[in-house]
C-alpha cells in the first residue's frame, strides 16, 4: 500500500516540476529567492536514492550536495528514476506474490504430508485397538446421519453425483454404498496424493465391491479418484467434472450468474472433517466455495463436519477472562491419566462427567449468539493484504499495551502498572511471552499461539474472530491429527456461503447430533450397528459406548448441511 502511494506522488512530482518550470521560475531560481518557486521546486525534487555502497553514516558524514538548476539531463534523470522506481515496486510485488504463494502451498504441502503419514491400519485395529474406537464410532454414525438425512434429492434423479472434496483414505466410500440412494457416480478428490491411493486400493479390495452381491439388486457405484487442492484450484480441471456439469461463474461480483450449472451438475458435494483448512486465507476459503457452489446442481446439498468456532470462542474468552482475573495459565497442565481432565488456567482440571440425559450441562450449551462478525463478504478485500493489515480498527498496536485487560510487566520483569511517572516507556506486553493459550484432555488438545504469526494480531478476549481468516491453532487427536489448522467464524461463513448461493438448512453440534437424532428409529439402529450405543440399553450410561473423554472430544464439531439456491 504505502509502495503504492509512493508511486502516485513520485509521478506527480514530475508532471509539477514540468509544469512550474517556467522563466520566471527560472528567473527567481537564479536570484536564491525565498518565496518563489524554484526553492519549491528545488523541495519537490525527489530525494537522491542512498547509494547502495555506501552506509548511512557515511551518507551522512558526506557533505551536502549544491543544488543545481534543473537542465534537460537531470529531468532525463528524474525520469529515469522513476522507470527503476517502478520496476523496484515491480520486482517487489513479484517477490511478495511468490513469498505469499510458496507460503500458501507449503502449509497445503504440511497438511499433505501429515495425513500421507498417518498410516491406514485397516477395520480390525479400529475396532479392537483403537483408544478412540469410541470417538471413531460416533463420528463415522454422525457422518453417515448426514448422509442419510440429505443425500436424497427433492426432486427424483435416475443418476446420483456425489463429490467428496477431501475423501481423505476413502473412509465414507461404505457410507455411500448404504445411502438411501446409491450414487451412480462417487467422485473423491483430496491433496494428499498417498492417501488416495490408499482410498482406491480400498475401494478396489473393499468388501462392498467384492461383496457386491450383497447390493445386487443396487446400481453399481462408479468411483473416480483425484489427487487435487480443491481450495487452491478449480476442479473445472478434472476430467469428470465438466462432464457432469460445472459452472465457473458461481458467486458474487457485476457479472457474475449465483447459479447452477448450466446442465447437470453434482446432487450432493461432501466435505468432512477438511473445511477449516481452507479458512487460512480469504481466498482460499473462495476458492473452496466457488468449487462447491459450481458443481452443485440447483437444490443440491453440501454436507459436511467442521471445528465449531463458537466452541472455540466461548473457551477462548473464558480462558482469557480467567487469565485476566490473574489466574495465569503459566504453568498450566493438564493429565494424560485421566480421560475427563481440561486444562485450564491454573492447571486446575475440571471434570466434566457428561450426563446423556442433561443436555443442559454448561458446555452442552454452547454460546451460539456471537453474531457480531462485522466482516462483510460483500466486500472481498485482497487477499493477503487483509491479513497482514489485519483488517482496520481490529489492529494490535504495539505502541499501545494500555488496551484494557492487557498484562504489563516492568522493565524489571515484575507485573505492574507501566511507568507513567517517569514518562519512560518501559512496558511491554506479556501476552506474547505466555506459553500458547490451551486445553482439551487426554486424548485431544487445542493450542493458540499469543500471537498469530502470519496475521500479527492477539487472541480476541470478546471470542470474535475479525477479520476471519487465517486464525491458526494446532490440533492433536491421539492416533489421528497432529497438525495446524484455522477457525471457521461460524457467521462470516454462513454469510459468506450465502453470496455463492448456499444456504443454511441444518446445523448441529456433534452432542445434539447425537441426542437429537438417535432418537429416530433408523438411525438408533445404525448407531447401535456401528456401536456408538450398545444394543442393550441398560448397559453402563443408556448404553452409550463412547466415553466423557471421547464425547468431549466430539462436541469440539458441528455438522451442517446447505442447499444451492
Ligand atoms: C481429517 S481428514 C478427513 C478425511 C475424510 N473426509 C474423512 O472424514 O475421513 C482431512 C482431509 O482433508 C484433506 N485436505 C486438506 N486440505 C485440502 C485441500 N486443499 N484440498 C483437498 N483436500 C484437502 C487432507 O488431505 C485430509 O485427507
Amino acid at each position: 500500500m504505502e509502495d503504492h502511494n509512493e508511486s502516485a506522488s513520485t509521478g506527480r512530482r514530475v508532471a509539477n516540476k514540468r509544469k512550474r518550470e517556467t522563466p520566471a521560475s527560472r528567473l527567481a531560481a537564479k536570484s536564491g529567492s525565498r518565496t518563489a518557486s524554484p526553492s519549491a521546486f528545488a523541495r519537490r525534487t525527489p530525494p537522491r536514492d542512498p547509494d547502495p555502497t555506501q552506509d548511512a553514516d557515511d551518507g551522512e558524514r558526506s557533505p551536502p550536495r549544491k543544488l543545481k538548476r534543473p537542465g534537460a539531463a537531470s529531468r532525463l534523470v528524474a525520469i529515469d528514476r522513476e522507470a527503476i522506481e517502478r520496476e523496484r515496486r515491480q520486482r517487489d510485488e513479484q517477490a511478495r506474490q511468490a513469498l505469499a504463494s510458496q507460503r500458501q502451498s507449503s502449509a497445503v504441502e504440511q497438511v499433505a504430508q501429515h495425513y500421507n503419514a498417518v498410516p491406514e491400519r485397516g477395520r480390525a485395529w479400529r475396532d479392537e485397538s483403537s483408544q478412540i474406537r469410541g470417538l471413531r464410532n460416533l463420528n463415522n454414525w454422525i457422518k453417515s446421519t448426514l448422509i442419510q438425512k440429505f443425500s436424497l434429492p427433492e426432486v427424483p434423479t435416475p443418476h446420483l453425483h456425489v463429490l467428496d472434496m477431501a475423501c481423505g483414505k476413502g473412509g465414507d466410500l461404505g457410507k455411500w454404498e448404504k445411502a438411501p440412494q446409491v450414487p451412480s457416480m462417487y467422485v473423491g478428490c483430496d491433496i494428499a496424493d498417498v492417501s488416495i491411493l490408499q482410498a482406491r486400493d480400498r475401494f478396489t479390495k473393499s468388501g462392498a465391491q467384492q461383496n457386491r452381491s450383497r447390493f445386487a439388486r443396487r446400481p453399481p457405484m462408479q468411483v473416480e479418484f483425484y489427487v487435487h487442492d480443491t481450495f487452491g484450484r478449480s476442479i473445472a480441471e478434472l476430467s469428470i467434472v465438466p462432464r457432469i456439469g460445472f459452472n465457473p461463474n458461481t458467486g458474487p461480483g457485476p457479472n457474475v450468474i449465483n447459479g447452477a450449472p448450466p446442465y447437470g451438475g453434482f446432487d450432493v458435494v461432501s466435505m468432512m472433517f477438511a473445511l477449516h483448512y481452507s479458512f487460512e486465507t480469504e481466498e482460499l476459503a473462495r476458492g473452496m466455495l466457488r468449487n462447491v457452489s459450481g458443481a452443485l446442481k440447483k437444490g443440491g446439498r453440501f454436507i459436511g463436519v467442521m471445528p465449531d468456532s463458537d466452541v472455540i470462542s466461548s473457551k477462548m474468552k473464558e480462558l482469557l477472562a480467567l487469565e485476566n482475573a490473574g489466574m495465569s495459565n503459566v504453568g498450566g497442565s493438564h493429565s494424560k491419566d485421566n480421560g475427563t481432565s481440561v486444562l485450564s488456567p491454573g492447571g486446575d482440571e475440571e471434570d466434566r462427567e457428561w450426563d446423556p440425559e442433561n443436555p443442559s450441562e454448561p458446555a452442552a450449551n454452547i454460546n451460539r449468539a456471537d453474531d457480531e462478525d462485522e466482516w462483510d463478504p460483500e466486500k472481498p478485500s485482497e487477499p493477503f493484504q487483509n491479513l497482514q493489515n489485519g483488517g482496520d480498527s481490529d489492529d494490535w498496536n504495539p505502541e499501545q499495551p494500555s488496551e484494557p485487560g492487557l498484562i504489563v510487566i516492568t522493565s524489571n520483569g515484575q507485573p505492574g502498572p507501566g511507568d507513567a511517572a517517569t514518562g519512560t516507556s518501559v512496558t511491554e506486553p506479556t501476552e506474547l511471552n505466555l506459553p500458547p493459550l490451551s486445553w482439551g484432555n487426554a486424548i485431544y488438545n487445542i493450542s493458540f499461539p499469543r500471537e498469530q504469526i502470519l496475521t500479527k494480531r492477539p487472541l480476541p478476549r470478546d471470542g470474535i474472530f475479525r477479520p476471519p481468516f487465517g486464525w491458526k491453532y494446532h490440533y492433536t487427536l491421539e492416533e489421528a491429527v497432529n497438525a495446524p489448522e484455522y477457525v471457521v467464524p461460524w457467521e462470516a461463513f454462513r454469510a459468506l456461503a450465502e453470496d455463492y448461493g448456499l444456504e443454511l438448512m441444518y446445523r448441529k453440534g456433534f452432542r445434539d447430533v447425537f441426542l437429537d437424532e438417535s432418537e429416530d428409529r433408523e438411525l438408533g439402529m445404525l448407531a447401535e450397528r456401528m456401536k456408538v450405543i450398545d444394543r442393550d440399553r441398560s448397559k453402563g450410561r443408556n448404553g452409550l459406548l463412547v466415553n466423557d473423554a471421547e464425547m468431549e472430544a466430539a462436541s469440539f464439531y458441528h455438522a451442517f448441511c446447505f442447499y444451492k439456491t
